[in-house]
This record gives structure tokens, C-alpha cells and sequence, in this order.
């Protein structure tokens, strides 16, 4: 049987321990021996990040020079139109084949901006999504009619997500971390400490660049 597959993308503005920490966890909760990590280029939905693209790769790349679960996928960067999930992973679907079981990890905050995003009842037809906790954020729709379409595809069964191709909403119960990269460019432009929000080898690069820092 072909093993799951698991893609995790973001904007990664910067990467922290509240991207790296859950997916490690819920790897280990579902049985995921990798994930592909892929930063956006052009985010649909939110301003153009404060760090270009290739400091935003660099970063996930020293995020996960240690840690073999994770890999980094550049597709999105070699676009210069708007990184929408659903073209991605259709793409990645003709690239697999039909049957190879494929996921998409999100946040809980993701999930509930989710039927905003581009043809998004399309994303189910290509792969899973896998959705971590955060705190401060509901784990319920809130139009009725996106709850049902939330009920309609939840599972709590793993062997599904391994045998299924696509299709299922995958609640995790990973513990919360309750950092952002906003709180953490908010700080960093406050000269406050972020040692433990994020791997040290990231936060050296961003001293070195003078990232998120605009002071006088
Ligand atoms: N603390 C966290 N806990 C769980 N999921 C998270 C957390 N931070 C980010 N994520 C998830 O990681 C993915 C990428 O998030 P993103 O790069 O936008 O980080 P962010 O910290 O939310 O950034 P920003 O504060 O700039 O909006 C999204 O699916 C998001 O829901
Ligand atoms: O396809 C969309 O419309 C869409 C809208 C918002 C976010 N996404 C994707 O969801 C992931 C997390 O987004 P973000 O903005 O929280 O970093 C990232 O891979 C984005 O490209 C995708």
C-alpha cells in the first residue's frame, strides 16, 4: 500500500515552533514518516511578507536542516502568480497518480477561513486535510452551511486517511502553542526575546539580516 503523504504549506514569515512543533506531533500521532514543507510565494490571502521568498525559504531550510521528518518542496516559489492551494495540489494529483493517499496540513485558523479560499471544494477531491489545534481560535464553522460541509468529510478513523486517496477532514488533538509569526516580527521590532519561539539557527539569520527590525 502506498504510504500517505503529507504537504504542509505557509507563508513561514518567519517559520517558528508553532508550525514545526504540532506537525512533529501529529506525524507521530497518524504515522507520517515525512512532510513536505512549501513555503508560498505570493500568498492569496494576506499581504506580500515582509521577508522576500528566498529569505523565507532559507529560514524553513534551517528550520529543518535537523530534523529528517521534514523535506522542502520550491514549487510555489517558482510561481509568480498567487499560490493557491487548490492549484497546487491538483497539480501534485496528476503528478501521484489517482490512488496514492495525499494530505494537506492546515491550523485550526486555516480551517476556518477555508471556504474563502480559491474553488476550495476542489482541494478535497486531491488530498486529506489534517488540521493542528491553536489556541484562541473555535473548532466550529461559523455558517452553518460550512459546518455541514465540515461534518460531512470529518473522520477520527487514521486507517482512513492511509486508505483513502483523498477526501477526509482530520481533527488533531496536537497540545497548543500559542506563538505567531506576528507576535514574533512584533518582538523582534521591540528588541524582545524570541529565543524560545523558534529554532536558534532561525533566529541568528534574522539578526544577521536585520529582519523585522525597522528601529532607528
Ligand atoms: N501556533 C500555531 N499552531 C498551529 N498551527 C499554526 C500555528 N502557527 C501557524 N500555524 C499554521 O501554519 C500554517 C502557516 O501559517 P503562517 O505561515 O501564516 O504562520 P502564522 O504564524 O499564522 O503567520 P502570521 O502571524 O504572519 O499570520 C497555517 O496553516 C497556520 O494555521
Ligand atoms: O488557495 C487559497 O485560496 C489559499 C488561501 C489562504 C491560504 N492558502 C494556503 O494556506 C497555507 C497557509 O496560509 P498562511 O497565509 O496562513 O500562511 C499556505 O500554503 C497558503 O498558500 C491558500
Amino acid at each position: 500500500m502506498a504510504k500517505l503523504q503529507a504537504l504542509f504549506g505557509g507563508t513561514f514569515d518567519p517559520i517558528h515552533y508553532g508550525h514545526l512543533k504540532p506537525v512533529e506531533i501529529l506525524a507521530n500521532q497518524i504515522g507520517l514518516s515525512r512532510v513536505i514543507i512549501m513555503p508560498n510565494n505570493v500568498p492569496p490571502h494576506r499581504p506580500q511578507p515582509e521577508a522576500t521568498s528566498e529569505q523565507r525559504k532559507l529560514m524553513v531550510e534551517l528550520a529543518i536542516a535537523d530534523k529528517p521528518l521534514f523535506v522542502l518542496d520550491e514549487r510555489e516559489l517558482r510561481r509568480d502568480t498567487p499560490s493557491f492551494t487548490a492549484d497546487t495540489l491538483q497539480e501534485w494529483r496528476a503528478e501521484q497518480g489517482p490512488d496514492q493517499p495525499l494530505a494537506f496540513i492546515i491550523g485550526q485558523d486555516s480551517l476556518l477561513t477555508f471556504p474563502s479560499w480559491h474553488r476550495y471544494e476542489t482541494i478535497l477531491d486531491n488530498a486529506h486535510l489534517l488540521v493542528t489545534r491553536r489556541p484562541g481560535y473555535p473548532l466550529t464553522m461559523q455558517h452553518e452551511e460550512h459546518q455541514y460541509w465540515l461534518d460531512k468529510h470529518l473522520t477520527s478513523n487514521i486507517e482512513e486517511l492511509h486508505n483513502q486517496p483523498a477526501g477526509k477532514i482530520y481533527l488533531a488533538e496536537t497540545p497548543w502553542f500559542d506563538v505567531s509569526a506576528t507576535l514574533i516580527r512584533e518582538r523582534l521590532e521591540n528588541n524582545e526575546p524570541c529565543d524560545e519561539m523558534m529554532p536558534e539557527a532561525v533566529l541568528n539569520y534574522i539578526m544577521q539580516q536585520g529582519l523585522y527590525h525597522h528601529g532607528a
